[in-house]
């Protein structure tokens, strides 16, 4: 079953900039999808419409089988979270609790519905004891967890996360790693994290100039050092992709 279907996408900003100049891409129901790219490239873009918040300047874009358009907004909305980079664009109510029970309330739950709802979204990502708290007295790691709960107490089909590894230590990462890979129906991770890719998706997208420049396998995309070259994309200094794919190994 296809996730997320876009074709022929163009997008051009009110100042006459062409940010996505013609994406197809399909997602099937399931995968893990890095999008990758340069700065500028138009990942967050891209991004932008799987949510339906920006509106194509050409071309389509489906959730299943919903296009993309002002009447399912509100589907598409729901069916599509995003995890923005910054918990500041996100996390806005008094308490971690309430910031994870907006989106639910505006959906119309109510007392216990409402309340196991936050719950369960507050424990699949380990903030259980930090419902009551401020979300801006969180770490950085735990505000981005708390973003994601609020995403996943929508119960969406898919997960959008917006460098979700940024600014986190290594054990913020793995936690964020362990917890996307088992809360995430579909996931699309935009990031210039090339490790948390290889780490999070069996798939990876190129994006450059608004194009799809290349689109297979994470372990065959970074592989491919020309390839990686040609879209000023680098894997860290001392970083060994054998290595790294040994340690993935079930
Ligand atoms: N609101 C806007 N108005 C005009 N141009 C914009 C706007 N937002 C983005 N752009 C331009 O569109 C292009 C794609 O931007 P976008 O932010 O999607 O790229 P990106 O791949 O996410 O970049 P980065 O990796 O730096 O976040 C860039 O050239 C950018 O300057």
């Amino acid at each position: 079953m296809t996730a997320l279907r876009i074709e022929g996408l163009h997008h051009v900003y009110p100042d006459g900039h062409r940010a996505l100049d013609g994406v197809d891409l399909h997602v099937r129901e399931g995968e893990r999808v890095a999008v990758l790219g340069p700065n500028g490239a138009g990942k967050t873009t891209l991004m932008l419409h799987f949510a339906g918040l920006l509106t194509a300047t050409e071309g389509t874009v489906h959730v299943g089988d919903t296009p993309v358009a002002k009447k399912t907004l509100p589907e598409i909305r729901r069916r599509v979270g995003i995890v923005f980079q910054s918990p500041d664009d996100q996390l806005f109510m008094p308490t971690v609790a309430d910031d994870v029970g907006f989106g639910p309330a505006n959906l119309g739950l109510r007392g216990t519905d409402l309340a196991d709802r936050v719950a369960a979204a507050l424990a699949d990502v380990g903030l259980t004891d930090l419902a009551d708290r401020p979300p801006h007295h969180l770490s950085v790691g735990q505000q981005r967890r708390a973003a994601l709960a609020g995403v996943l107490a929508m119960r969406p089909d898919i997960v959008v996360c917006d460098e979700p590894s940024a600014n986190l230590d290594p054990a913020s990462r793995r936690d964020l790693a362990r917890i996307l890979h088992a809360t995430a129906p579909t996931l699309m991770l935009v990031t210039h994290d090339l490790p948390y890719a290889l780490q999070l998706c069996e798939r990876a997208v190129i994006l450059d100039a608004g194009r799809v420049a290349a689109d297979g396998p994470t372990a065959e995309i970074l592989a491919d050092t020309a390839l990686l070259e040609r879209h000023r994309l680098e894997l860290p200094f001392g970083f060994s992709l054998a290595t790294a794919l040994e340690a993935l190994r079930p």
